[in-house]
């Protein structure tokens, strides 16, 4: 039996606004840890939210307020974090990054959104990364995306490939939205047999709002937990990987692809 324990920060995100930001990110990650979950996971763009005209001021540069914070954090409390993502500036471009910590606070993976949300303009304003988000915390291979990422079920298909075992989601995904947000992201557990971590802010945007319903799902497509709508807040789930090799071992997709035929 193998039991995990995942804390996922429902936050809201005060809009072009990082002191505020980097300010709730510390207060709620204090206040997570306190529940002694294995992994911490953030929401997407949670330094400036999509105020994208003024990343020339408020984007992180090269992410190092990000990374010095969640650094420190995670050695500070020996947790994992999944850094959700930041908009950040590097060589002289901006993209939508996420950082991944272990318990030692070192930095195992990042990531650049390679999926840019158009409906949102992202694309006017941030370039595209290119590389898969994989890493192992504490012997767990996992993967992370964000957001608009999770409508390409061949990019979570290629990430979930190599024995990855549960799949962390970021977004700021709209309220209007939000039973396709439900709809694929048990899609992507069921397909994959994976547990999916996925975590969506709360609040109001110029242009949008936020309504939650973050989730964790087992690899059946069942939903474990489900955070309240409109309220920001930490919600624990706790879960046993092992329940994996039974549904892995009856319906062994994976070993059933047909890749002469396709991907
Ligand atoms: O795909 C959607 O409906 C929402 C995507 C989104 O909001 C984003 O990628 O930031």
């Amino acid at each position: 039996m193998k039991k995990f324990k995942v804390s996922l920060l429902q936050l809201d995100v005060k809009f072009g606004d990082p002191e505020a930001n980097y300010s709730n990110v510390e207060k709620y990650i204090e206040e997570a840890v306190q529940d002694k979950p294995d992994v911490l996971v953030l929401p997407e763009m949670w330094n400036t939210g999509y105020d994208l005209e003024r990343l020339e001021t408020i984007a992180d540069k090269d992410g190092q307020r990000t990374k010095t914070l969640l650094t420190r954090l995670a050695k500070h409390f020996a947790v994992n974090i999944v850094g959700g993502s930041v908009a950040t500036k590097e060589d002289g471009k901006f993209y939508n990054t996420s950082y991944i910590f272990d318990r030692k606070g070192q930095l195992i993976s990042q990531y650049q959104k390679v999926h840019l949300f158009g409906l949102m303009s992202e694309d006017d304003f941030i370039s595209a990364g290119s590389t898969l988000n994989q890493f192992i915390i504490d012997g767990i291979k996992a993967a992370g995306v964000i957001c608009y990422d999770i409508r390409f079920p061949e990019w979570e298909r290629k990430l979930m490939s190599t024995g990855q075992q549960i799949l962390f989601v970021s977004a700021q995904w709209p309220t209007k939205r939000i039973e396709q947000w439900k709809m694929l992201l048990c899609a992507r557990a069921i397909e994959n047999q994976s547990f999916v971590v996925a975590v969506n802010r709360v609040g109001n945007a110029p242009k949008d709002s936020f309504n939650g319903h973050s989730l964790v799902i087992d690899p059946l497509g069942k939903i474990l937990e489900e955070g309240a709508t409109d309220v920001e807040g930490i919600f624990t789930c706790e879960f046993d990987l092992d329940d994996l090799k039974a549904v892995r071992g009856n319906i062994p997709v994976f070993d059933d692809r047909r890749t002469d035929l396709y991907f």
